[in-house]
């Protein structure tokens, strides 16, 4: 399972292959069980084409998307990836950096190599206005949630997601391979330390527990903060957490490191927008490569798309301005495909323009529709 890894992306993952240890390239490569998710993640975005529209006239293009009352330059962001400094010295701050300078939201979370306060503090030096938000699981002692939350707010995050797809840990066949189970002395989960019920200078583990509604109803009671329910892929999940208060969902199948026979993000991502109807933002990540994957998750009821591991890859490669570059060139690649398509705004991509390549057409929305 420690084999090669190939796809659209794998020009950047090969320097930061032989930039990492074998055992840390694979945690951030690998995923759960015989890693069929994580594959078609890339895969199904590979089954499916985009039927331009012609003669749309103006010369006028924007790819700015509106996202919880903030407007994005791009319908982009960085997802939650765990242990940044495991991948490069500077670590999240960098791609705080990084990621602010291209105008890219940012979801630094509990996993991180670097504080929360930390993290806000390195996008705001490039930008004052960068867009933060923080990750967190659902903890089984309230009070460590109430106290994440706390800091997450004090830091300037403008919204939470609550990652909800981990009742329990999924099997990493490449970490059980490499025995791969603890970050290396020096390195610490810094926004698990000193918590309610931790030793000094500790960080608490993370746990995957299996939560409930009712835990996230208290999250929902306690906070103002925007809420951003990660890992829905079911249509029903979609409707209870628009009922229970959710200001956002994001499909997700935790980029295939959780359950295996999960299908690919955007192959569950129309049923959820069609569940959802509108009522609040629908955002993805996994598999996402290429400005023509982007287009197509918009097409496909997404309000914006968020980026896991080439960021890993470009950081570990090439630090900050890796980061940067990368992101700015992929912004740069869905304008050029938006443009293609006929649009003048993301929301001018549309679901008729998705087809399966081979058919031609339209891939099913999951639901039966009545
Ligand atoms: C190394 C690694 C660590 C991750 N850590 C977290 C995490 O701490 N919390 C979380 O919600 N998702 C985590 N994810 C999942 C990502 O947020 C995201 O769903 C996924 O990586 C997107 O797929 P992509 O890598 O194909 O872009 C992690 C993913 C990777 C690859
Ligand atoms: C304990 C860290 C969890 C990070 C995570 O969610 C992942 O590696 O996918």
């Amino acid at each position: 399972m420690t084999g090669k890894d190939t796809g659209p992306t794998h020009h950047l993952a090969e320097p930061a292959r032989k930039q990492l240890p074998q055992e840390h390239y694979d945690f951030f490569a690998g995923g759960a069980g015989e890693e069929t998710a994580l594959r078609e993640n890339e895969n199904a975005f590979g089954r499916l084409a985009l039927l331009p529209r012609v003669l749309r006239g103006g010369a006028d293009r924007s790819t700015g998307v509106s996202v919880l009352d903030r407007e994005w330059p791009a319908p982009l962001f960085v997802s939650p990836t765990a242990f940044h400094r495991l991948a490069h010295p500077h670590g999240e701050a960098a791609t705080a950096r990084a990621a602010a300078a291209a105008g890219v939201p940012l979801v630094t979370g509990v996993a991180a190599t670097t504080s929360v306060a930390d993290v806000v503090a390195a996008a705001r030096e490039q930008d004052a206005d960068a867009v933060v938000w923080f990750q967190l699981y659902l903890h089984p002692e309230p009070e460590v949630t109430t106290e994440l939350v706390r800091r997450a707010q004090r830091a300037g995050c403008s919204a939470l997601v609550v990652t909800v797809d981990s009742p329990v840990f999924g099997r990493r066949t490449r970490d059980l391979h490499n025995g791969f189970h603890d970050l290396p002395p020096g390195l610490a989960t810094e926004n698990m330390r000193n918590l309610p019920g931790s030793e000094p200078g500790r960080p608490l583990p993370i746990p995957m527990w299996p939560a409930g509604w009712d835990d996230l109803r208290r999250l929902r009671e306690q906070t103002d903060l925007p809420l951003v329910l990660k890992g829905v892929l079911h249509p029903d999940d979609a409707r209870i957490a628009v009922e229970q208060g959710m200001d956002a969902l994001l499909v997700s199948n935790h980029g295939g490191r959780q359950l295996d026979a999960a299908p690919a993000s955007v192959e569950a991502l129309p049923a959820v927008a069609d569940a959802v109807a509108g009522r609040v933002p629908v955002l993805m990540d996994g598999g996402v490569r290429r400005g023509s994957d982007i287009a197509t998750a918009l097409a496909l009821g997404a309000r914006a798309v968020g980026i896991g591991r080439p960021v890993l890859w470009a950081l570990a490669a090439r630090g900050e301005e890796g980061v940067r570059e990368y992101l700015t060139a992929l912004r740069a690649d869905f304008d050029h495909v938006l443009a293609l398509c006929g649009g003048h705004r993301p929301q001018d991509l549309t679901a008729d323009q998705v087809v399966e390549r081979g058919t031609a057409r339209r891939p099913s929305r999951g639901e039966p529709t009545c």
